[in-house]
């Protein structure tokens, strides 16, 4: 007689979810006591780093990534991170305990009340399966579900006195269910955005996450390529979707409804692919397009193409319209694109390291495959004006802004990559959002590089202030957190740097140890 707990592992390793993220309490240890051999527990100290290296693990890899939260006050802590996740359309598989089914009414201690509800609306599905019988089935759900499109974190609450229940025998079913997409443009479809294209005096492309999270970075130059098109990031981006040193690269669009009418102004067809339109941050009211400028929306996400507020949308397998298109359009209309202006020099000033500078000893030092996961949120423009990305899967940001996914999500994208070296480049603001996760990196050996860029400030709002002519704001400033003894402290090496000769001599060795390391870099306050 299989009990659910197995039946429910057997499901688990059948989706190759065989690692948990998780911390645990109480309600979770019916089901983590019976972890059979082949599965590993990655224990985070704080839920919200749970969440977010299992958020850098799925996105790392291109799949799911299974989370055990506890209960109520586990999945709280987790749902800053969370905010990100859905985002970024993570296929994140949340389970809770919860206490014992028939005490839950009671709401006793450690009860989740109304369990399915809390999360909201930052899944995209959640449930408690209305019997110990449906656990499989409800799990297997979960784990369908994320992983169609729109892809997104779900959430399974699982009283824990249904583990050890007997298993009905249909549950074996599940272990061999498989559910997949087939949504691709019809050929009129195709062939009308195809005879758009090649119509089009000036097309531009503007690319998003999902271009990235589907690998269709390759389709996406060849595209550009034949139309002989400039290409945008979206605003707010989290991912590289495009090659940086591409001819066609023009950067990431400001994340303002005018700032963006004029960086495309002069395009008659705007073809957005894999992002929302848009990722509006800094309220600055003006056109929504430019004059004459026709926008189409290639997205999976229903969402995303019903809540835009102007263009023309269709929903569909990302990937597959670029790879179409590309073959489709004609070459050769428009002339090459001139190759792209050298990298903007980079100088410090003074005592401190300016940004762009450590941005390009990055550029000289760091492997050209290097993944890097960003949570500093005023060296944005510094970044992508000194980086050479040219992989997929190479850049990583909060997709909705939360803090707290950086310094987790580079530990848990350490853990995906074997070849490749994950450096994270975190805020001395952000760093302590989920500084836990350095415990996490020195405890499973994790060889991730964490760069705190520490200016002392929450820099980022002392650029929005002036934006919104807010003045001096209290609670700006941070100084005086020593990351060196924290890093130590969580058993992890660290060293800070001022100079340039500094950085590159403690990257240089960071690279070689084969174990997580913290360089804490004195940086000189710049804007985004
Ligand atoms: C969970 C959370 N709390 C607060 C904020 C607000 N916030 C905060 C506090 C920022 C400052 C980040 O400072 P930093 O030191 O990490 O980076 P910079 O100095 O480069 O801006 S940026 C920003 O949006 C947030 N986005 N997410
Ligand atoms: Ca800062």
């Amino acid at each position: 007689m299989a009990d659910v707990r197995d039946v429910t592992y057997d499901l688990l390793r059948s989706h190759d979810l065989t690692t948990i993220f998780g911390n645990p309490g109480s309600n979770e240890l019916p089901f983590l006591a019976g972890m059979p051999e082949d599965f590993r527990y990655v224990l985070g100290l704080h839920e919200g780093a749970v969440l977010a290296m299992a958020d850098g693990y799925a996105q790392a890899r291109g799949g799911s990534a299974l989370v055990n939260l506890h209960a109520a006050a586990g999945t709280g802590n987790a749902l800053g991170p969370l905010t990100n996740s859905v985002y970024s359309h993570s296929p994140l598989i949340i389970t809770a305990g919860q206490q014992v089914r028939s005490t839950i009414g009671q709401e006793v201690m450690l009860a989740n009340v109304d369990a399915p509800a809390l999360p909201k609306p930052l899944v995209k599905w959640s449930s408690e399966p209305a019997c110990a019988q449906d656990v499989p089935r409800s799990i297997s759900h979960a784990i369908h579900i994320a992983n169609l499109p729109a892809k997104g974190p779900v959430y399974v609450s699982v009283p824990y006195d249904d583990w050890a229940q007997e298993a009905p025998a249909e549950a074996q079913h599940l272990l061999a269910r498989k559910t997949g997409s087939a949504g691709s443009l019809s050929d009129s479809q195709l062939a009308e955005l195809t005879a758009a294209l090649d119509g089009a005096e000036r097309p531009v492309l503007v690319l998003g996450p999902e271009v990235d999270a589907e690998r269709a970075n390759d389709d996406a130059v060849r595209l550009a390529d034949r139309l002989g098109a400039p290409v945008w990031i979206a605003p707010s981006a989290s991912r590289c979707p495009f090659p940086t040193r591409h001819r066609s690269f023009r950067g990431v669009l400001p994340a303002s409804v005018q700032g963006i009418t004029d960086a495309l102004g002069g395009h008659d067809l705007i073809l957005v692919a894999g992002a929302p339109v848009f990722r509006y941050h800094q309220f600055v009211p003006g056109e929504y397009l430019p004059a004459g400028a026709r926008l189409v929306h290639l997205t999976s996400d229903p969402g995303e193409a019903a809540r835009a507020p102007m263009g023309e949308a269709l929903v569909g397998d990302v990937k597959d319209a670029l790879s179409r298109l590309a073959d489709a359009v004609e070459p050769g209309l428009r002339p090459e694109l001139p190759p792209l202006p050298e990298h903007p020099v980079a100088r410090s000033a003074g005592e401190r390291l300016n940004p762009a500078e450590l941005f390009a000893l990055l550029r000289e030092h760091a492997p050209d495959d290097a993944v890097y996961v960003k949570e500093s949120t005023a060296t944005t423009g510094d970044f992508w004006a000194q980086m050479d990305l040219s992989e997929p899967g190479s850049y990583f940001f909060p997709a909705s802004g939360g803090l707290g996914f950086g310094l987790p999500a580079a530990v848990g994208a350490q853990l995906a990559h074997d070849r490749r070296q994950v450096i994270g480049l975190i805020g001395d603001g952000s760093a302590n959002y989920g500084i836990t996760a350095l415990w996490t990196a020195a405890r499973y050996r994790i060889p991730v590089i964490v760069v705190i860029l520490k200016n002392g400030t929450y820099g980022a709002l002392r650029w929005f202030s002036k934006v919104l002519d807010a003045g001096e704001v209290p609670g700006m400033d941070v100084p005086g957190i020593d990351f060196v003894q924290i890093a130590r402290g969580y058993g992890v090496d660290a060293t800070s740097v001022r100079t340039g000769a500094e950085f590159t001599e403690a990257l240089t060795s960071a690279l070689g140890a084969g174990k997580p390391v913290l360089i804490e870099a004195e940086t000189e306050l710049t804007e985004p």
